[in-house]
């Protein structure tokens, strides 16, 4: 597949003072092919938002390159197609946000049909249009009201239908569901992973929720301090994630996070270790534990276990204490290992270490 969205090297410094820079977004290089679900996640402030709005120019990068579509927008230090020319380009990448920025003095309808006044539709064909999107949103019956009248996930679904009114072949969503609750969140993610398999529309999906990332991309980029620390595909990054913050997020859902820092490692005895395995439902984790008993002679006790659904594929993690020797303890890591099974052990500078 095509690359749709190609950003290298992009570097984004903000000037804040007489002699004060961020560099918010540093040598970045960002590939989505047509059709992905492109997460891209990371806390507050490590560069999400100003990375994405490269993608349209919204934010110019200081020096990098931006290809869409096959188009280069920016090239260099400079924009290297005309402010016309870019117009065009962003009314085919839709964009959703976290507070909506919906017009509240006109109707759920008016909002829709605002987006396509650029477009050649006269007015009867546009309020088709925004019917027919309001429908497809699952708002159709709402088309006359006002956005104080609708809840949360009703707004963002009228924020969705408004950015899909021009046809995008990208939508950008920058935290469109962090002011919902979980239950509005996910139906909000599966309404974005419906509109990417029947409009083909490409997405890319910005949050500090990994919970969002999970249900709905096929790949992810971490973000950490402007950089991307690393990328790739849902499953490979959660099955075997490299850096410290990845892991914390891949193994970081709370209940896990807060088993392992009421368990005080200093419990543990010589023989003790803790560790993470990450295994695929290829690999079963109970035979896996009676496996390591019968093979390697070790005692195995679970402390958390989970099981997540990536895509349609569950995925495991489990915490676990194994005690043996030392000589026991590298045989257990490379029985699990062989066995396909992702082993970190945790110890007081553990995944988990704040
Ligand atoms: N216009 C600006 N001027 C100066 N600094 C900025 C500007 N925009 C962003 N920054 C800084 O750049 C860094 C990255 O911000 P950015 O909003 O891209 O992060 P983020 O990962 O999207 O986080 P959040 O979800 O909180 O927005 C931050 O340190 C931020 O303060």
């Amino acid at each position: 597949m095509a690359d749709i969205i190609a950003l290298d090297h992009i570097n984004v410094t903000f000037k804040t003072g007489k002699d004060t820079t961020v560099k918010a977004v540093q040598d970045v290089s960002l590939h989505v092919e047509k059709g992905d679900v492109y997460g891209v996640v990371g806390y507050s402030g490590a560069g999400k938002s100003t990375l994405v709005r490269t993608i349209n120019l919204l934010q110019p990068p200081t020096s990098g390159r931006v290809e869409i579509n096959g188009t280069v927008l920016f090239d260099g230090d400079q924009q290297v197609v005309s402010n016309k020319e870019l117009q065009e380009k962003r009314r085919k990448i839709g964009m959703i946000f976290q507070h909506f920025n919906l017009l509240d003095e006109t109707t759920v309808i008016e909002n829709v049909t605002f987006a396509l006044k650029h477009s050649d539709l006269d007015e009867e064909a546009a309020l088709k249009k925004a019917q027919n999107l309001l429908d497809l949103v699952g708002l159709g019956d709402k088309a006359q009201s006002y956005p104080v009248q609708l809840s949360g996930g009703e707004k963002q679904r009228v924020a969705i239908a408004r950015a899909l009114a021009n046809d995008p072949d990208i939508l950008i969503s920058d935290e469109a569901t962090s002011a919902l609750d979980p239950q509005t969140t996910n139906q909000i993610l599966d309404l974005l992973k419906d509109l990417n398999e029947k409009l083909a529309v490409t997405i890319v999906l910005i949050t500090h929720e990994m919970e969002a990332v999970k249900r709905v991309a096929n790949k992810i980029a971490v973000m950490e301090h402007g950089v991307v620390i690393e990328q790739g595909s849902l499953r490979e990054i959660y099955l075997r994630p490299q850096q410290e913050l990845t892991r914390q997020f891949v193994g970081g859902s709370l209940a896990a996070m807060d088993t392992l820092k009421a368990y005080d490692l200093e419990h543990l005895s010589d023989e003790e270790r803790l560790y993470q395995l990450v295994f695929s439902s290829k690999n079963v984790s109970e035979s896996v534990i009676q496996a390591l008993y019968k093979e390697v002679g070790v005692d195995v006790s679970m402390l958390y276990g989970n099981v997540e659904v990536l895509g349609n594929e569950p995925v495991g993690t489990l915490f676990v204490i194994i005690k043996g020797t030392t000589e026991q303890h590298a045989a257990s890591v490379t029985y699990l290992k062989d066995q396909g099974i992702e082993v970190t052990e945790i110890d007081e500078g553990g995944i988990w270490h704040d």
